[in-house]
């Protein structure tokens, strides 16, 4: 199996959470941060909540999304990479994860998402949760570094938003936070998920 792909299994297998440099070529990612910045009128402000009680909470989160499409060749090449993460974490992890949904993310200077978890057990089908960053560079110092804590809000570690890295941790498991951005921050947020289907 491809060296970065066997990573993260090895990662989410051992540690539940895992960071992966170099996740996207230079021209994936460039691509992609280019579709969001000429789209960038298509954002819109985020909420939080699921569908029946979503809410604008701008003292929670200030970053605005756009779920991607699948229409253009990066995106349809983005999504094929992390069609075949989500088979081979399948494969060895036996997760039957069947969808991946996602999001262009953009974060201006100053803004930020407080510590929250994307899943709560027994109530959302998203299992394990999966960034990618789309800055050509990021400078040492600029904030916007995800900062993961454990099930007792120990902080683990801080994850700088650099060029292509990918996050990947277990939704249930892990509070985060997007610390203040000192520049603009532009991402892929994402969700692998686990559907229940009616057996034909
Ligand atoms: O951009 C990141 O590093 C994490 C974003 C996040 O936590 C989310 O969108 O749920
Ligand atoms: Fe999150």
């Amino acid at each position: 199996m491809d060296q970065k792909l066997q990573a993260v299994i090895d990662g989410l297998a051992s540690n539940g959470f895992v960071v992966i440099p170099q996740w996207l070529d230079d021209e994936l990612r460039d691509a992609l941060r280019g579709e969001l910045l000429v789209r960038r009128e298509e954002l819109t402000r985020a909420g939080i909540g699921r569908e029946g009680d979503h809410q604008q909470r701008l003292d929670v989160r200030n970053d605005n999304t756009l779920w991607l499409d699948g229409l253009s060749l990066q995106q349809q090449r983005y999504l094929a990479l992390m069609d075949e993460l989500r088979l081979a974490i399948n494969r060895s992890l036996f997760l039957g994860l069947n969808d991946y949904e996602c999001h262009f993310a953009h974060y201006p200077k100053g803004h930020f998402y407080q510590k929250h978890l994307d899943a709560f057990r027994g109530r959302s089908n998203r299992v394990v949760s999966a960034v990618t960053y789309l800055n050509a560079w990021w400078p040492a110092g600029a904030g916007g570094e995800l900062a993961l804590y454990d099930s007792h809000d120990q902080l683990l570690g801080k994850v700088d938003p650099a060029p292509g890295t990918l996050v990947c941790f277990l939704s249930e498991e892990f509070p985060h936070e997007v610390l203040p951005a000192g520049d603009d921050r532009y991402s892929i947020a994402g969700w692998f998920r686990r559907d229940a289907h009616p057996l034909a």
